[in-house]
């Protein structure tokens, strides 16, 4: 519980500790070669306002997103209409290979051919995960592990259920995540697919995925790796790593928007041994034939079901546009300087708050965000988003700190957790 009765004393150590974080802010945005992209984003109107750490949730929205989709409406879809799917210099029917492409070579380390964007994530991963079981026939398990994200755990619960599969369960560490020597210990002769998230949605741990993509191999198994917490803030190497399908989402560190698509990847060599399961219109050869029978299109476009979300996929090309131009590398720089400053801020604070640390502290295993920890952290949470401080929840007592680089200043991470203290210090419910 919170101690409601250190409101009565003002703690100056505070004041000190924040002067002293305020100053080290100050010199890191002045000194911040990715300090303009703050501007970039449409800005929160909103009265009291301090700041927003929940960019590995949802990305804040470009002004870019907000002009193209104006100029969509206006444009190519109010003016060209119908014509625009298939005329024109960028033709929507090619957008879900040309927006995956996009993403790939701003973030993926991905060559082109090989990324589609289309459905949801949670789609798309049923969608890959039945397609790589078709290339692994007679075996009958899928490796996976307890901590993954929700989505991911359901899917394949429901498709073992559905093609007569065994779930392999790893236990992962909520602190931390999924460990190479734990993949290597639970795959096998019966291996199809093993599938697991490069940055955990929880404490933010980084996995290895070239060592994981190696020893699934070794046991003759396919690699699927979940790179929603990944893309856009964390580097990805999916070809040079030989991870052989992915997935993620385009609304965190992309700026997609609430329910924009997801894309998927499938490296090239598997393209032909595989078989999605939703056989549309869209991913068949020729769709507009509309003849008899399903003949999946060539390589990657036949992972598409039905009509490519368009609207959707207006601000993910503005969002990636701008993870393309900042350059991935320099993004992750900032991010690792982010997450260190919030833990050292956090690590200042007294023991009596009993806050812990839950996410790697070594920088190179920690991912964009930072897990702090505290049995009443719900109602700390309300009472952030009550003050203008917007993290998010995660159950049992973690609050995330999702610190994304392109919209997030240093200057905004001391402000909200000098809220966060004082919140703290004077108790939740205090005015
Ligand atoms: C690791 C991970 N996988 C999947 C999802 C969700 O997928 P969907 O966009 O289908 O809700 C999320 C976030 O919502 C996630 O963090
Ligand atoms: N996709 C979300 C939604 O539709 C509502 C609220 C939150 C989300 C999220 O993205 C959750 C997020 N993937 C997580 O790591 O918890």
């Amino acid at each position: 519980m919170i101690d409601e009765g250190r409101g009565a004393t003002e703690d100056t150590s505070q004041t000190q500790d924040s002067g002293e974080f305020a100053r080290r802010a100050a010199e890191l945005d002045a000194a911040d070669p990715l300090a303009s992209y703050l501007e970039e984003f449409v800005p929160v109107d909103e009265p009291g306002f301090v700041a927003y750490l929940d960019g590995n949730s949802l990305g804040r929205p470009t002004r870019r997103a907000a002009a193209e989709l104006g100029e969509l409406v206006r444009g190519a879809w109010g003016t060209d209409l119908i014509r625009s799917w298939t005329d024109g210099a960028d033709p929507w029917m090619e957008w879900p290979e040309r927006v995956g492409d996009e993403i790939a070579a701003a973030c993926l380390g991905a060559a082109a051919g090989q990324t589609v964007v289309a459905d949801s994530t949670t789609v798309l991963l049923y969608k890959l995960a039945r397609a790589a079981l078709t290339a692994r026939p007679g075996r009958d398990e899928i490796v996976l592990d307890t901590d993954n994200f929700p989505t991911d755990r359901y899917v394949l619960e429901g498709i073992a259920g559905e093609c007569g599969m065994s779930l392999r369960w790893i236990d992962a560490d909520p602190r931390e995540g999924v460990h190479a020597e734990q993949v290597a210990a639970a795959v096998g002769d019966r291996t199809a697919l093993v599938v697991l998230s490069h940055v955990a949605y929880r404490s933010g741990w980084i996995a290895d995925l070239p060592a994981i993509a190696a020893v699934s191999h070794g046991a003759g198994a396919l690699f699927l790796a979940d790179l929603c917490h990944s893309v856009g803030a964390v580097p990805v190497e999916l070809d040079a790593w030989g991870v052989d399908l992915a997935v993620g989402c385009t609304y965190k560190f992309l700026g997609g928007g609430p329910g924009a698509p997801a894309f998927g990847y499938i490296c090239r060599d598997l393209q032909d041994q595989v078989r999605q399961p939703i056989q549309g219109w869209m991913g068949r050869a020729d769709p507009f034939t509309m003849g008899p029978g399903y003949q999946p299109a060539a390589g990657i476009r036949s992972l598409v079901s039905g009509t490519p979300p368009i609207v959707g996929m207006v601000p993910v090309r503005a969002g990636v546009g701008l993870v393309a131009r900042a350059g991935i590398d320099a993004i992750r720089c900032k991010s690792i300087e982010l997450t260190t400053l919030a833990i050292d801020i956090v690590d200042s604070w007294p023991d009596a708050l009993g806050v812990r640390v839950s996410s790697p502290r070594d920088a190179a295993r920690r991912g964009g965000h930072v897990t702090i920890s505290r049995g009443d952290f719900r109602q700390v949470n309300a009472a952030l988003w009550q003050r203008g401080v917007i993290p998010d929840f995660r159950a049992p007592d973690g609050i995330r700190l999702g610190l994304a680089p392109l919209s997030t200043s240093y200057a905004d991470v001391v402000r909200a957790l000098d809220v966060a203290r004082t919140v703290m210090t004077r108790g939740a419910g205090a005015p």
